[in-house]
């Protein structure tokens, strides 16, 4: 917009330069040029305005608390570049302004970031105001490059109509009819540790979870077994193989090796992926763009010729009246379904795209987060014995009476639901999420622009001393016990790991049965002894994520 009004306003100034004697312009041509210069110093003197001026001296957030000094062009940016966690920064900011509902910091060019900080800030973000803001450009830049459009990033009416098409397929009845498919590959990862075990005794968690929860979302998004978790080992040569998915060739390139080229990039492709937010650099001929095109050239392409197929299948059986609505059947089948023309379905009209977005966005949100909460906790079981002994031993009672416990059953595992929400207080997979007023519109009391950012961080109210006094820093899943609770922790906009309001994760009762599941099959087979190598944690990033943890692990006979 503003460079619209750079070029009027050019446009209007040339026709003064001969009248006030600047310049005679005789030809188009010294039209062009004169055009060409003004809009130069137009633009430039807007973005300088813009830069170093408007956010000390002029914007109506100046005056909210926050971090001083910063850069003079990036603000507070580089501070993220030297957090251990991708939310360490927005912690120290919620331990320095405590009580502060809002405050307000500086990125790249200056531009203003404001922060909630407390639970009522969360709820009137999240709940209240829920479709008075959206997801940010900048991020949207980021993800529709490779997730296109879907509940995810929609937004108002359309990404109401997501949820209402999603609500049947993860419904709690549905989540529990999927129960055989988290026991079975829960079971084919207990195979994988128990071969590693009996080898080298260590595991990289991280990759290991990873693949469990995509062979889950392979069948339970798909119907399609993607089997990466058979062929995994912790061997060198796999890892090795698995990292350089780049120079794979075509017949053994999957799903895995795709995902892992866009949520675990290099660290070229980490910075073309930020970049991409603010300008198109898609384009630039380097390798790590040529691994990006290719990986979502593979995820689109596989997921449009499966949805063609299936579809065709499922309408082609409605018409003929022989389709069988069976029991449990995957959220492909349920959208085909739900889009038979005339119908009155849920998903009626849906579009390819959408089709592909809505499925890839699914399969993205629900794999690497319940992974990552599956990582933090085999991590805490090796650096902490008598939680782990705790958790064991929980469920060791209960398989002693119930071999097979049913989704009723989990819930009885008290000890083992707390240690859950303990990672996810304190690992909070989603580290990160953005928002952006939709419109002119008033939060925590302050009048806010249509366009102005928000960072909503689920760690802000997860490590805040105010909320938990002390042992806010401690790992200690017996602070979630009912009757350890205060009114003010109990708070459901404290516990904010898997955000909130009308947006709240669709998967939570899916991610909360799969997690267990998997720890069910898995904590009474093995011991995890301890860390075996010091690991970074990917920050910047949009999650809590380990790039690797390698764990030593031994059988339970
Ligand atoms: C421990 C595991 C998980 C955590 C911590 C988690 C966390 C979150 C968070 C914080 C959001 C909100 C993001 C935002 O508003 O910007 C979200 C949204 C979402 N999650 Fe999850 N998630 C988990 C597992 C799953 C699973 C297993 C699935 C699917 C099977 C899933 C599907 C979704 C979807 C579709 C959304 C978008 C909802 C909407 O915008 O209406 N998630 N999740």
């Amino acid at each position: 917009m503003s460079t619209l009004k750079c070029a009027a306003t050019a446009a209007i100034s040339v026709q003064f330069l001969p009248r006030l004697g600047i310049a005679k312009l005789e030809s188009w041509s010294s039209v062009g040029i004169a055009f060409l210069v003004l809009f130069a110093i137009n633009w430039i003197a807007v973005a300088a305005f813009n830069i170093f001026i408007y956010p000390h001296y002029f914007s109506p957030y100046r005056h909210l608390p926050g971090p001083k000094g910063g850069h003079w062009f990036f603000g507070q940016f580089p501070l993220f570049f030297k957090q251990k966690y991708p939310w360490s920064i927005y912690v120290d900011w919620v331990r320095e302004f405590p009580g502060v509902p809002v405050i307000r910091y500086l990125t790249i060019a200056n531009n203003e970031v404001l922060v909630p900080l407390t639970p009522e800030g969360m709820k009137e973000c999240l709940m209240v105001k829920c479709y008075e803001f959206k997801k940010t450009e900048q991020w949207l830049r980021m993800v529709l490059d490779f997730a296109g459009w879907g509940i995810v990033t929609f937004s108002g009416a359309a990404h109401r109509a997501s949820r209402r098409m999603l609500s049947k397929p993860f419904s709690l009845s549905n989540i529990r009819k999927l129960e055989p498919i988290f026991n079975q590959k829960a079971l084919e990862l207990c195979d994988v540790m128990a071969k590693t075990a009996d080898t080298t005794g260590v595991i990289d968690a991280i990759e290991l979870m990873a693949k469990t929860t995509l062979d889950i979302m392979g069948l339970a998004a798909l119907g399609r077994e993607l089997s990466h978790l058979q062929s995994a080992t912790s061997s060198g040569k796999d890892k090795a193989a698995s990292a350089y998915a780049g120079d794979k060739k075509e017949d053994n390139y999957d799903f895995h090796d795709a995902y892992q080229c866009i949520v675990s990039p290099s660290m070229t492709g980490k910075i073309l992926l930020f970049a991409s937010g603010y300008l198109n650099v898609r384009w630039l001929p380097l390798q790590a763009n040529r691994e990006f095109k290719r990986a979502t050239a593979f995820l689109n392409g596989t997921l449009l010729s499966l949805i063609r197929q299936r579809t065709a299948e499922v309408h082609g059986a409605m018409r003929a009246g022989t389709h069988e609505v069976k029991d449990s059947r995957d959220i492909l089948t349920f959208i085909a379904e739900e889009s038979l023309p005339g119908s009155g379905g849920a998903a009626e009209g849906i579009t390819e795209d959408e089709f592909v977005g809505n499925l890839l966005q699914i399969m993205v949100a629900g794999h690497e987060t319940s992974a990552t909460v599956l990582t933090w906790s085999a991590y805490i079981f090796a650096t902490d014995h008598a939680i782990q002994d705790r958790v064991r031993a929980e469920i060791n009672a209960l398989l002693a009476t119930t071999p097979n416990p049913t989704y009723a059953d989990l819930e009885t595992l008290h000890y083992t639901d707390n240690l859950l929400k303990e990672v996810n207080r304190v690992f909070s997979p989603a580290a990160v999420t953005y928002r952006e007023a939709a419109q002119d519109l008033t939060f925590q009391g302050i009048p806010l622009r249509k366009g102005t950012v928000l960072d909503v961080i689920p760690a802000v109210t997860h490590m805040d001393p105010q909320i938990w006094g002390k042992s806010v820093d401690d790992f200690d899943p017996s602070r979630w016990d009912a009757d350890r609770l205060t009114a003010t922790q109990a708070d459901p906009y404290v516990f904010a790991g898997f955000s909130n309001g009308p947006r709240i994760c669709l998967g939570k009762t899916f991610a909360w049965l799969e997690m267990k599941l998997v720890l069910v099959q898995m904590v009474p087979r093995f011991r995890f002894l301890k860390v075996e190598k010091p690991f970074e944690i990917e920050s910047p990033g949009l999650a809590t994520r380990p790039s690797e943890m390698m764990l030593r692990i031994e059988k339970i006979e």
